[in-house]
């Protein structure tokens, strides 16, 4: 079951079952709901890169929600081709597409812990997010990071990405900037936010990033 968000009537319920305590998950808490850390940041600002390392120490599952989109492109599923034109112009695929894919990613895993990374990306995607599953994220964290070095390391990343490029990039930044800087205000707000510094080596972020999870023991 997920946790509910008492104002909202969800479209749907969820047969999920997590039952945590201190002795089966290493996490203090009874809810019978899984544990959805949201990780945000511009493009480049380490997101997948950090998500490995608590994969590997926390027992979490990473759920990109660029991986998701992209693994439709690759498939050549109904809305491929949507979806490459999209993130080829570094816009924000519709949220019922990208909701749909974290949701059925979530349902058919065993875990009952998930970083899901570049979600959401607008207050659109968060919204759709908590009215189709009726939950908010336990935690969310965002990789705070300077422009100059994000672009540095997308022109560095050398994947194949078909939007590692100087134009794609802009845009994505523009887009961050404007429609991801609310969602992240938001989850400040409602004191949730863990705000990491995200410059400096791998290693020193993630000794930033792991009192965190720690905490949650
Ligand atoms: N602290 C760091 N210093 C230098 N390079 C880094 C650092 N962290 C990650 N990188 C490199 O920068 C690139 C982008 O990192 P990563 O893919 O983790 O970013 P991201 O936030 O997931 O980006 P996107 O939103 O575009 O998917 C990768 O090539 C990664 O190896
Ligand atoms: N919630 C999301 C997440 C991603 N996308 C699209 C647009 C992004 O530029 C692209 C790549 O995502 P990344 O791997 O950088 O997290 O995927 C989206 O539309 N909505
Ligand atoms: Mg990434």
């Amino acid at each position: 079951m997920w946790r509910r968000v008492s104002s909202l009537s969800p479209l749907f319920s969820s047969s999920k079952s997590c039952p945590r305590n201190q002795a089966e998950s290493g996490v203090s808490d009874r809810r019978r709901i899984p544990f959805v850390t949201f990780v945000l940041g511009g493009p480049g600002s380490g997101k997948g890169t950090q998500c490995t390392r608590i994969v590997e120490n926390f027992g979490f599952t990473h759920l990109s929600a660029g991986d998701l989109l992209r693994h439709e492109i690759s498939s050549n599923t109904e809305n491929g081709s949507m979806i490459l034109n999209t993130i080829k112009e570094g816009k924000i695929v519709p949220s019922e597409v990208t909701v749909k894919l974290i949701q059925k990613a979530i349902e058919s895993s065993e875990n009952c812990r998930f970083l899901i990374d570049g979600f959401p990306r607008t207050e659109e995607n968060r919204i759709a997010y908590e009215r189709v599953t009726g939950s908010e994220p336990d935690i969310v964290l965002f990789f705070d990071c300077p422009e100059e070095e994000m672009v540095k390391r997308v022109l560095n990343r050398n994947q194949g990405r078909i939007d590692d490029n100087l134009d794609t990039v802009k845009e994505r930044l523009k887009v961050f900037t404007k429609l991801n800087l609310p969602v992240i205000e938001h989850y400040s707000k409602k004191g949730k936010l863990y705000k990491i510094d995200g410059t400096g080596s791998e290693d020193e972020i993630y000794e930033r990033v792991r009192p965190v999870f720690a905490a949650l023991r």
